[in-house]
């Protein structure tokens, strides 16, 4: 442990050519030797990575390899981390980190009971109270929800939401702060093609537009191609840290679930690391649309 809280209680989405205006400062979060424990065994390995600002990096890899974790970490609500866990400039956890930070987890956190706009007006009012913010909170509010695309539901219940619909519920809370990194696990999970498409429109426009810092979790492996850059876990290990036209072209793959498949082999048998797949293997036990 270095330097981590240790109570924290306190039509085409892909980057194609990168036009997003350069960062400004340095990594939005740099990890060195980060490692966690969860029950008896090492959920993290001793990961080295940066993540660039203003920049949209994925997190890949198949179910349990430790995705969630890692963003726990760098929220700052996962015990038992060592290394040295940076994060908009301060130690992973610090409190002050909470309004700068939008976390957003696979299980939606909204009140049932209340439509979609008292959950947004709720939650706003926590941020920013105050009669003085009334204006700038409803602002704030109806950009959410406008960004998001639920508009016709704002006066709906969340209980009587899809999960879809849901998860977009608590991405728009996560906005309401205009937080500098946003850290979304599996925002698209049981979302058809066109909401996907369009979340990951949203996310484009909002690394490209107001500099936020995205981190995504995915295991679905078509999104990488989505992503400015990757990190591809498996297992607790870093298996890589590109673009995805770098992996691509440094596994001489023509995907970045073959890549993976790529790099899965060459960690499991170094020997006859070099040798490119060029044949596609079959698809990826985990992968799914
Ligand atoms: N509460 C817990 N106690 C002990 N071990 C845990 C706990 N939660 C997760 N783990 C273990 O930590 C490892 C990483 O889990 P994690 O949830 O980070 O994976 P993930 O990549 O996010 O998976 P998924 O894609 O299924 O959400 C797994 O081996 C898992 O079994």
């Amino acid at each position: 442990m270095v330097n981590y809280d240790p109570d924290p209680t306190g039509n085409s989405t892909s980057p194609g050519r990168d036009t997003t205006p350069a960062p400004q400062a340095g990594p939005a979060v740099t990890a060195e030797s980060l490692t966690v424990v969860r029950g008896d065994r090492n959920a993290l390995k001793a990961l080295d990575f940066t993540v660039p600002r203003a920049r949209i990096t994925g997190l890949l890899g198949p179910s349990g390899c430790g995705k969630s974790t890692l963003m726990r970490a760098i929220v700052g609500t996962q015990a038992k981390v060592t290394g040295t866990l940076t994060v908009l400039g301060a130690p992973a956890g610090t409190p002050a980190l909470r309004e700068r930070i939008g976390y957003v987890t696979q299980d939606p956190s909204v009140y049932q009971d209340l439509t979609v706009r008292q959950n947004l007006d709720y939650f706003a009012a926590v941020l920013n109270p105050g009669r003085a913010h009334r204006a700038a909170r409803a602002e704030a509010v109806a950009r959410a929800i406008t960004d998001v695309d639920l508009t016709s539901h704002a006066d709906d219940l969340a209980g009587r939401l899809s999960g879809g619909q849901l998860s977009r519920v608590s991405l728009a809370v996560a906005l309401l702060g205009t937080p500098e990194l946003l850290v979304l696990d599996e925002p698209t999970v049981g979302l058809d093609p066109v909401l996907r498409r369009d979340l990951w429109n949203l996310f484009h426009t909002i690394a490209t537009t107001r500099g936020t810092t995205l981190l995504v979790s995915s295991h679905v492996m078509d999104e990488a191609e989505r992503c400015h850059r990757l990190l591809l876990l498996r297992e607790g290990v870093l298996l890589a840290e590109d673009t995805p036209d770098d992996l691509r072209t440094r596994t001489a793959t023509e995907t970045v679930e073959q890549a993976f498949l790529h790099l899965v082999d060459e960690a499991a048998h170094p020997e006859t690391s070099g040798r490119p797949h060029h044949k596609p293997p079959t698809s990826h036990p985990e992968a799914r649309s």
